[in-house]
């Protein structure tokens, strides 16, 4: 059977014990395997050090705490390759994919787009990377995303950051953002804070009860904030 091995910085040792015992979830591809490059031997009970494990930070906060905007200082800085889950449906709707009208009056209602949708694109994105290191923002925004994630990907994330912001400066940047979202208005907005508050809130609960979640105050300049951000992933380097 394959098992995901991972070779951590002591950043996430806390985690390491619990990824050296995950084993693949039944029935469910795992997109390591894409990238295994290491074998485990079974007779030994060792690992060669040819497996590259990827890195998965997982990006929440609520809309307009600035997810987007420090995950492309994160690459920058740090050589991630951003996965927007936000971005990945968008894309979905402008190529006039078959769910594409579904996606489009979800995020126009400020609810959440099925599980299985979100999921399978995410997983396609990580397998057409040559990158060993995700940040995937905006994702999982319920418990059901975060179980549907686990179960299709086999794994869990590494790092959670996550982006603690007041409501009415989140309202603020949404309300001046000026990209054309369908989203960015009063009323949507309304919805998504709630969406935030009753689905969201208890995934960020749930990684921080697992030791893996970074709060990161989201207030003052969008450097003030990457300052916050920096140690999280200095030790990665
Ligand atoms: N520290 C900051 N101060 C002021 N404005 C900011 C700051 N960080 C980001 N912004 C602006 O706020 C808006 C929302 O930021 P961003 O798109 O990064 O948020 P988000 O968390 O990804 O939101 P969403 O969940 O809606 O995608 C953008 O216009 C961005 O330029
Ligand atoms: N896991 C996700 C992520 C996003 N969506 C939908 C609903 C959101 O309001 C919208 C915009 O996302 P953002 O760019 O703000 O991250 O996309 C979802 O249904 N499930
Ligand atoms: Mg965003």
């Amino acid at each position: 059977m394959w098992r995901r091995v991972a070779s951590l910085s002591p950043l996430v040792s806390r985690s390491k014990s619990r990824l050296l015992d995950q084993v693949q979830v039944a029935n469910g591809f795992n997109v390591w395997q894409v990238f295994s490059t290491q074998v485990l031997n079974p007779t030994e009970g060792g690992v060669s050090d040819r497996r590259r494990t990827p890195l998965v930070t997982f990006v929440l906060g609520g809309p307009g705490s600035g997810k987007g905007t420090q995950c492309t200082r994160i690459v920058e800085t740090f050589g991630f390759t951003h996965l927007s889950a936000g971005d990945l449906l968008r894309k979905e709707i402008s190529s006039n994919s078959e769910n594409g009208s579904m996606i489009l009056n979800t995020i126009r209602e400020g609810k959440i787009v099925p599980s299985e949708v979100t999921v399978k694109l995410i997983q396609k994105a990580i397998e057409a990377s040559e990158n060993d290191r995700f940040l995937i923002d905006g994702f999982p925004r319920s418990e059901e995303n975060r179980i549907a994630y686990e179960r299709v990907i086999g794994a869990e994330p590494d790092i959670v950051l996550f982006f603690d912001c007041p409501v009415e400066e989140m309202v603020k940047r949404v309300l001046n953002r000026n990209q054309g979202r369908v989203d960015d208005n009063i009323d949507t907005v309304k919805e998504r804070l709630k969406v935030f508050t009753e689905l969201n809130l208890p995934v960020i609960k749930y990684y921080s009860e697992k030791g893996k979640l970074y709060k990161i105050d989201a207030t003052g300049s969008e450097d003030e904030i990457f300052e916050r951000v920096r140690p999280v992933f200095a030790v990665l380097r």
